[in-house]
């Protein structure tokens, strides 16, 4: 093998540099040249391609977003498509390639090594809804960011005795408002992985102020409902004030933490070894603690994993 490609594809997530810069530095460690795709697999099929270095990849471990650009580009889908993907990979030399994105990116790069092009997936959302990985790159920090805004939105919140509703992000996955939840001492968690009873939450939140709370925060997963929608469902059944919040893309942005820093750059690391041995069609985890890889096509099959022990945990805490 000579020269791999990466590219970042699907929403961005902070740790995605860290990632490149660890996939660039080890393959050129290792006698490889690495290519950047611009705008992931848009890219890769208009031939936005070009040499790195590893000056390429200098002062960009600390940065938010990707370097290399994003993109949704539900094209790639179409065969005819991702040939002209492969032909762009020929005509560049690339002999392999590593993809930085979610579920979605991972079909892409499963298509490419069908075509015969050895792809390896590293887990780059910051939803953490990916099977096989305890963890994804930019999850962590999204979850920061997340919480120290609920942080904020609490302040208010007490001051006029209110209850909030917030969304925060994750697709179909419950993971960040889970984590976000247990970490702001919610009130109420609702996920799309468990029923949930908007009168009971209602109830228990008129309840916390009768005991003298003087603020309800309800963590919404964008998966589940509307957070408009949602507070205007509460308060049919209770008599405060409340107001919807939603956290939106600022939980994809900024610096990224230093587990997404240390896990991007393990993760990183560790595909560019799979490579070199010639593997590929492989999707990069970490669970329990090890650097872990399975076939992409077993992901598809699988089912992510939260942790809904968070889930009853917040329920008594809450009381
Ligand atoms: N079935 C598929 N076959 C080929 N390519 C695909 C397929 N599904 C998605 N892709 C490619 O991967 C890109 C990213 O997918 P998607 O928008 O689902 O995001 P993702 O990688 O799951 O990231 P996230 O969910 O964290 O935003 C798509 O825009 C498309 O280019
Ligand atoms: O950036 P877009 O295309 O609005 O997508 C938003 C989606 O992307 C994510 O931020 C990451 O997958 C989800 O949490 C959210 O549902
Ligand atoms: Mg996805």
């Amino acid at each position: 093998m000579k020269r791999i490609g990466i590219l970042t594809s699907g929403g961005d997530a902070p740790g995605m540099n860290a990632a490149i810069r660890a996939v660039t530095r080890t393959a050129l460690a290792n006698g490889i040249e690495v290519c950047g795709i611009r705008y992931g697999y848009a890219g890769l099929v208009a031939g936005d391609i070009f040499q790195m270095t590893s000056e390429t990849v200098a002062d960009k471990i600390s940065r938010g977003g990707t370097f290399l650009y994003s993109a949704r580009f539900p094209e790639f889908k179409e065969e005819e498509v991702q040939l002209k993907g492969i032909e762009q990979l020929k005509k560049h030399g690339i002999d392999a390639l590593v993809v930085i994105g979610g579920d979605g990116s991972y079909h892409g790069a499963l298509k490419l090594t069908r075509h015969g092009y050895n792809a390896i997936g590293l887990p780059g959302s910051i939803d953490n809804d990916i099977p096989y990985t305890d963890y994804t790159i930019g999850f962590d920090t999204a979850c920061n960011t997340a919480m120290e805004a609920i942080d904020k939105i609490r302040d208010t919140a007490t001051s006029h005795q209110r209850v909030f509703v917030v969304n925060v992000m994750g697709r179909d996955c419950g993971d960040i408002a889970m984590h976000v939840g247990v970490a702001t001492g919610a009130d109420a968690i609702v996920i799309p992985e468990e029923p949930f009873d908007i009168k009971e939450i209602a109830e228990n939140l008129k309840q916390g102020f009768a005991n003298g709370k003087k603020h309800g925060i309800v963590v919404l997963a964008e998966g589940v409902m509307d957070a408009e929608k949602f507070k205007d469902e509460l308060l049919k059944y209770g008599d405060f004030d409340a107001r919807a919040n939603v956290l939106g893309h600022m939980q994809r942005g900024g610096s990224p933490t230093m587990r997404d820093r240390v896990v991007a750059s393990e993760m990183g690391a560790y595909a560019v070894k799979l490579l070199l041995e010639g593997k590929g069609g492989l999707a990069v985890g970490m669970e329990n603690n090890k650097l872990t890889h399975h076939d992409i096509l077993d992901l598809f099959d699988a089912k992510h994993h939260g942790n809904y022990a968070l889930y009853s945990l917040n329920k008594d805490l809450a009381k």
